[in-house]
């Protein structure tokens, strides 16, 4: 039979055992306290457990644990601030710590508690009386003292020092565990945390993004409370502040502000030391400030509350980029090191993205205005015409593009007025708005007016809808008023108070339509003449010939022929599809000579016509419809007025489309106008069918 002491120590045993065990299995201090609270304490009787723990040679210690009170805690206002603060050993506590390495039992009454650390005399205050003390062996580098309280006096006893004497190997493992497994779950946390920066640097392509990255990860993995990164400018002195980032509130925030000033170059001490060290520099602030270096910013540091700094280059193969400071108390240079390589690569490529981004904003910027430029030479540029005339043309064009004036073109048929007209508009303001073009001569002079200003439904008959008329449409851009020598002297009146008062009325409304137009007016006729004719009215003459460009014809200019047949040519070989791509010189010659009644428009046909015709790449034969120059005709030609010429050039096309106007192989089509225009030419140049059926037969 057992002995109630055999009992008594074969239950201790048992719990010492199960004790032994548990332990073997902690890996957290919470895993640690739960033990003691649930197994330890079922051999000795105490009231809080703490561990202490104080790196060797210093005066200095921090909890590593301790229960919470359970008892008149008030003065506990924060639990988590008390146990993560470091204490400075007082002599008594120094002197059991120094005493126990074998178990110690102590009263704590026997402490001069009015100098002990804050977390002793709140024990005392919430009823602790008694200390058993421990040292744990096999803990290298920290010594840790295992420390028990019991509310009452005399309550541990000698088999309470023997348990915490066996126990105490344990628990040292214990600590070395939960030391172990810290640092396995520090590296794992580090380890994701740096993943996560790398991912994040990745899409980083701002510098706004970059900071958000650099302060997350000093955050979580060195508690930074201020990171200054500096870059290098282009002039390969100044640094500029390019990420200045902190956590916490400084007591003198200007003076935060003042000591991380805009610009700053290399040779700037602290600087320069960051930028020539190889290796990063750590500032032990409170040395630094024995030693009476660098003042200003240690003082600054140290009211700041912080310990450390650490600054080094930023680097990118050989070529010191910029710098960082980091102000931290939980340094860890290793992961710093290689956080600042990615750090430089990732400024690095962010400023050379910027650079990217300035030159394609640049680029584009410039793209626009050649653009724009292309735009305005390319519609004169489809104005082939190099000679001293066409030159003057260009000039007035160029004068007159960015005016809202009226401007007049004058030349005979075939010119290239329209051309101009487009060209004046291409260049102009309105260039975004379609011109509009009216030709006078194409309408039935019935119609002209409702073509010009609209009409209201019911206005006359056939007036079935309300119609908006050339002006309205043109608000904003240009009216072409084409042939505007045709137009009826009617009409002629309420063209003229348009042009005045920018307002009219549609045909059959009764509201005054107010427009914003420029109008640019041409004719083949000879206004002067007209006017002098009774043809057209001078007031209205006067109002349009504000700015006149006569175009020269085309014999005036027989310089420019050889380029505008091989603009024609090239225009009419890629339409056509044929490899004709030059002109012989004989028929240059021909060309040359001709005298050109149609002007660039019969140059433009005969081209065309002589492209389907050609048999090889090179144009050998054009077919012009006059004799060469020299003849009876063309001299004839010489003598003649534009309409003369106009007249008998018509006539001639009549006989040689055998009097067929309209249609395949109709006059008006080889002249390129309208049969409409062409009826009404014959009808005011007065071709009669006999002139040209006579002189066919
Ligand atoms: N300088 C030029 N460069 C290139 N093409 C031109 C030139 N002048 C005229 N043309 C071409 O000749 C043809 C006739 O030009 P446009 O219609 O402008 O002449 P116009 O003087 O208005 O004729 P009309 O008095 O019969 O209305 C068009 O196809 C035009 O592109």
């Amino acid at each position: 039979m057992l002995s109630e002491s055999d009992e008594k120590n074969g239950y201790r045993d048992e719990i010492l055992l199960s004790l032994k065990r548990e332990l073997s299995k902690v890996k957290t201090q919470a895993q640690l306290m739960i033990v003691l609270d649930n197994t330890l304490k079922k051999l000795v009787n105490f009231s809080q457990a703490a561990l202490l723990s104080c790196v060797n040679n210093e005066q200095t210690y921090r909890i590593f644990f301790m229960d919470k009170p359970s008892g008149g805690s008030a003065g506990y206002s924060s639990y988590n601030e008390l146990i993560s603060r470091s204490y400075s050993f007082c002599h008594d506590l120094l002197d059991l710590v120094s005493r126990a390495d074998k178990a110690q039992i102590c009263d704590i009454r026997t402490f001069n508690l009015s100098v002990a650390s804050q977390w002793l005399k709140l024990n005392y205050a919430s009823g602790a009386r008694e200390i058993l003390a421990k040292n744990l062996p096999d803990t290298p580098g920290v010594k840790h003292s295992f420390v028990l309280f019991a509310d009452k006096l005399n309550s541990f006893n000698d088999d309470d020092i023997q348990v915490i004497e066996t126990v105490a190997v344990w628990l040292g493992k214990a600590i070395n565990n939960i030391a172990a497994y810290e640092v396995v779950l520090n590296k794992e946390r580090d380890k994701k945390c740096l993943l996560k920066f790398a991912t994040d640097l990745a899409s980083v392509r701002k510098k706004e993004d970059l900071e958000t990255a650099i302060s997350s990860v000093l955050n979580q993995l060195m508690g930074m409370k201020m990171c200054v990164i500096r870059v290098m400018e282009d002039d390969g002195i100044s640094l500029s502040r390019y990420i200045y980032n902190k956590n916490a509130v400084y007591p003198n925030e200007e003076s935060a502000i003042e000591l991380s000033p805009q610009n700053i170059t290399i040779h700037e001490p602290l600087a320069a030391r960051a930028l020539n060290d190889k290796l990063p520099i750590i500032f032990d602030i409170e040395e630094e400030r024995r030693h009476g270096r660098y003042l200003t910013y240690m003082n600054f540091w140290k009211t700041a509350g912080l310990k450390n700094a650490y600054g080094t280059r930023l680097r990118v193969g050989n070529e010191n980029i910029g710098t960082l400071w980091l102000l931290t108390n939980e340094l860890n240079t290793d992961l710093l090191k290689g956080l600042c390589s990615q750090i430089s690569v990732a400024i690095f490529n962010i400023k050379a993205n910027e650079k990217l981004l300035a030159y394609q904003k640049q680029l584009e910027m410039e793209n626009d205005h050649l653009k724009e430029q292309i735009k305005t030479i390319y519609d004169f540029s489809e104005i082939i015409g190099s000679g001293p005339k066409m030159e003057k043309v260009f000039q007035l064009m160029s004068r007159v593009v960015d005016s809202n004036s009226t401007v007049l073109i004058l030349g005979e048929t075939g010119t290239g007025k329209e051309l101009i007209a487009r060209g004046i508009h291409n260049a102009s303001p309105r260039k975004n708005k379609l011109m509009i073009k009216v030709n006078c001569a194409a309408l039935p002079p019935n119609l002209i007016e409702s073509e010009l200003f609209g009409h209201e439904k019911g206005s006359f008959t056939g007036a079935f809808e309300q119609r908006i008329g050339k002006f309205e449409l043109a608000h904003n851009s240009t009216l072409f008023l084409d042939e505007i020598g045709e137009l009826p002297l009617e009409l002629q009146v309420k063209l003229l108070r348009v042009i005045q008062e920018r307002e009219f009325e549609r045909v059959g409304g009764k509201a005054t339509i107010k427009v914003n137009v420029r109008i640019i007016a041409a004719t083949n006729r000879n206004p002067e003449k007209e006017v002098a004719a009774g043809k057209f009215r001078s007031d209205l003459y006067y109002r349009l010939n504000v700015f006149p460009i006569i175009l020269p014809s085309l014999r005036e200019r027989t310089e420019d022929i050889p380029a505008l047949a091989s603009f024609f040519l090239n225009k009419y070989s890629k339409l056509i599809g044929c490899k004709v791509n030059s002109i012989a010189p004989k028929v240059l010659q021909q060309l040359r000579s001709y005298l050109w009644p149609g002007n660039v428009r019969e140059l433009e046909h005969i081209i065309e016509r002589s492209i389907l015709m050609a048999n090889d790449s090179v144009l050998r034969e054009v077919h012009l419809p006059h004799a060469k120059q020299g003849d009876k005709q063309t001299v004839a030609l010489f003598n003649q007025t534009i309409e003369e010429m106009e007249r008998s050039h018509i006539i001639n096309i009549l006989k040689q489309c055998e009097g067929k106007i309209s249609g395949i192989g109709g006059a008006a089509g080889v002249l390129a106008i309208q049969p409409t225009t062409l009826h009404s030419k014959m009808r005011k140049l007065n071709i009669t069918k006999k002139e040209y059926f006579k002189q066919m037969q």
